[in-house]
């Protein structure tokens, strides 16, 4: 698979999974010509022919964006959902100011030291929408040399009038009351899109989060408790897990208390080792055996494809690390040589749980949500409330939702015919932190050795 394929091409490939990563500027081809896109590429008029577009981030070039769009689409309405405020806030209104179709959205961010994180892409066609939910933000950088994920929905058409327009996976649903949660005039628009187009195919089930002390019958609508939820409902059954440990991948830690067991090992992970109807937590030893992280390493920075600079995009303080220096137990290298991408620096943000012997997984969660209280919330007033700071949207697969009856993906190349393979991004056999191995801390210097550039890391 070393030809450039056009979309239709790349998108069948994909199917019916359609998880893709983004494509890496300094590998070989063969490993950005197989599951890999560009923004260019998803915004082309191969994927339809585009009336008006809405773009969910946290950080936006708005020159570059505009440029990602093939020259025909250019002038077409374009409304960018931020979280910008005070002075920011207007840097980016001057910024899209010489653009008159572009509209802005300032998602409300109530509580203090929430962000706007969800990276969505609502694209509305002559001949319907999609929806991409993904991890990268809108600056170049971020699609230049990183490991970024992205979900592409299938083409759904308009509505007949009184047609069945959910999935089996509510996503419809879900979208809208994700939406809605904005309570954002401008984005009236876009719900009204969502509702009126033919979403019945989509196979994947939304986790997102949106900032609030969620209680009563919204508690479960967001963050953790959501993925909580669906795991009761459709997840594995107990049986066909034991054993089989969490796997949490991402770019960013927050601060998650003084020890493992009051919110890691005990409502976080409790939510990611729920089963179908039964019990919820693991059985067996301690927490520790059935969480693994992969979070890259100073080495991993150092000698990935940016350098240190990669780690501006890492933002792990050291402040945070040193009042969890448990965390670290848990931690294993951002590895990927199965997918070319083990320098390219992960900004993706990936969870599963994975058999022991690493050729299967029972689900698979990509999203923008990092290892934090603020993005997946954290139960308050004794389990009553679910408090989360920030917006985060992500997409899980279920084998059932792909293979009726399945109960597992493959994902080793071993893989026996009647079981669909999942693409993780990272190698399954995870490779824990040596002894001389530290987390990447990016406000701290690195002038031992020089990164693949020949250059030190000060923090600026
Ligand atoms: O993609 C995101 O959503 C995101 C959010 N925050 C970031 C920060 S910081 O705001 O935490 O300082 C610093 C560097 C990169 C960041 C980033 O890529």
């Amino acid at each position: 698979a070393s030809k450039k394929k056009n979309c239709l091409e790349l998108l069948r490939e994909a199917s019916p999974l359609c998880f893709l990563l983004t494509k890496v500027t300094g590998i070989p081809d063969k490993y950005n010509n197989s599951l890999a896109v560009h923004i260019s590429e998803i915004l082309s008029p191969c994927m339809g022919d585009l009336i008006a577009s809405a773009q969910f981030n946290y950080m936006f070039d708005i020159p570059w964006l505009v440029q990602q769009y093939p020259g025909q689409f250019r002038t077409k309405p374009l409304l960018i959902v931020h979280g910008e405020q005070r002075q920011s806030k207007v840097a980016l209104h001057e910024a899209a100011h010489p653009y008159p179709n572009i509209k802005l959205c300032q998602a409300k961010l109530d509580i203090m030291y929430g962000t706007h994180h969800s990276k969505m892409m609502l694209l509305l066609y002559t001949n319907g929408m999609r929806v991409v939910i993904h991890t990268a933000n809108m600056i170049d950088r971020d699609w230049y040399q990183k490991t970024q994920g992205v979900w592409i929905s299938p083409l759904f058409p308009k509505a007949g009038p009184g047609t069945v327009t959910d999935s089996p996976t509510s996503f419809q649903r879900d979208l809208v009351e994700y939406l809605t949660a904005y309570r954002s005039p401008s984005l009236q628009e876009w719900i009204g899109h969502v509702r009126t187009h033919d979403m019945s195919q989509a196979k994947v089930h939304i986790v997102g989060s949106v900032p609030g002390r969620h209680i009563g019958g919204a508690i479960n609508k967001w963050g953790h408790l959501k993925l909580r939820k669906v795991l009761k409902e459709r997840g594995p059954s107990e049986a066909n897990v034991k054993g089989w440990p969490v796997i949490g991948q991402f770019s960013s830690v927050g601060s998650l208390g003084p020890d493992k067991d009051k919110w890691l090992c005990g409502e976080w992970l409790q939510s990611l080792s729920q089963c179908e109807g039964s019990g919820r937590k693991m059985q067996g030893e301690s927490g520790h055996k059935t969480l693994k992280l992969i979070f890259p390493s100073k080495d991993n920075v150092r000698t990935s494809l940016e350098g240190y600079p990669a780690g501006g995009s890492i933002p792990y303080s050291i402040k945070t690390a040193k009042k969890q220096v448990y965390f670290h137990s848990f931690l294993h290298q951002w590895i990927a040589n199965t997918r070319g991408r083990s320098r390219a620096s992960p900004h993706i943000k990936t969870y599963c749980r994975m058999s022991p012997d690493n050729e299967h997984i029972a689900w698979f969660l990509v999203t923008s949500a990092n290892m934090s209280k603020a993005a997946w919330g954290a139960l308050e007033k004794n389990g009553q409330q679910l408090m989360i700071r920030s917006y985060e949207i992500g997409v899980l697969f279920l084998p059932a939702d792909f293979v009726s009856e399945s109960t597992r993906f493959a994902v080793s190349s071993a893989v026996d015919e009647d079981e669909l393979h999942f693409p993780l991004p990272w190698d399954s056999q995870l490779v824990p932190y040596s002894k001389d191995d530290r987390p990447w801390l990016w406000d701290i210097p690195y002038t031992d050795l020089p990164d693949s550039h020949g250059n030190c890391w000060v923090p600026p």
